[in-house]
């Protein structure tokens, strides 16, 4: 197996406060991971360390054997990471396949543009709407779109802040089978998400945050037959 994303001992402090922990977490090339936790558990927080919105207090961040620790984000995406974050931000007045076109167009060759848009396209199920203006689409194809963006880049690493927010049951499901699709084709996803069906539809592993620390990592089955991970979703107090 090949590690390509390694937090060492990272915390982060805001003021007197310390939001995450000393988490260690490794990222196999080939898997979706997924880091779940209650709210306020430090995920969000943890995810900005991930693509160097925030700086860490303690610890290290190496992606594909360098330490990117004090590197920006735009760093990390040249590295391979590619982000989207939680909010659809497509270019709403420009159609579909424009948007696709502007997010590839410095990592695909210019004679492969056209067939690579027509394959992302078919790859989100928005093949019928590669004319229409992206703004007219629906919050689940302006979410996949997005995705789409982020796949554009071609990266090692696809890190997802909450992909289904705001998405119907059938419209999770199906970002659910597109984050499939891209594993299956070579991708590594680090998916912060709350939806549990979500997460058992999709994760080779996870990693459950609480109070800021790693309480408790595997597969999804473990996961979700773990009763402390049961009870600090339910907030009875758990035994140390
Ligand atoms: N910029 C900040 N300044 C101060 N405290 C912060 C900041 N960002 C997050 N926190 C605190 O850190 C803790 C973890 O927050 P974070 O948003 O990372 O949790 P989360 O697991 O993503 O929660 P949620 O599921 O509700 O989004 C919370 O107690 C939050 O109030």
């Amino acid at each position: 197996m090949t590690t390509l994303l390694e937090l060492q001992g990272v915390s982060r402090r805001f003021g007197g406060f310390l939001a995450v922990r000393e988490v260690d977490l490794a990222v196999e090339a080939g898997e979706i991971h997924c880091l779940i936790g209650p709210n306020g558990a430090g995920k969000s927080t943890l995810f900005k360390l991930v693509v160097g919105r925030y700086e860490p207090s303690a610890g290290r961040i190496h992606f594909r054997g360098h330490d990117v620790t004090r590197d920006a984000p735009h760093s990390r995406v040249q590295r391979g990471m590619s982000i989207k974050m939680q909010a659809p931000s497509v270019f709403r007045a420009l159609p579909v396949r424009q948007n696709l076109h502007i997010a590839m167009q410095h990592h695909v060759p210019p004679a492969e543009l056209a067939r690579e848009e027509e394959r992302l396209l078919e790859l989100l199920g928005l093949a019928s709407e590669g004319a229409r203006p992206a703004g007219e689409l629906s919050h689940g194809q302006q979410q996949w779109l997005e995705i789409g963006m982020a796949v554009a880049l071609k990266p090692t690493l696809l890190l997802l802040d909450e992909p289904t927010a705001g998405l119907s049951p059938e419209e999770t499901f199906r970002t659910g089978e597109l984050v499939q699709r891209l594993a299956a084709g070579g991708m590594t996803v680090l998916a912060v998400e709350h939806d549990m069906s979500f997460v058992k539809q999709i994760a080779t592993r996870v990693t459950v945050l609480h109070l800021g620390q790693v309480f408790a990592r595997g597969s999804v089955e473990e996961i979700v037959s773990d009763p402390r991970v049961a009870e600090i979703y339910l907030g009875v107090p758990h035994a140390a």
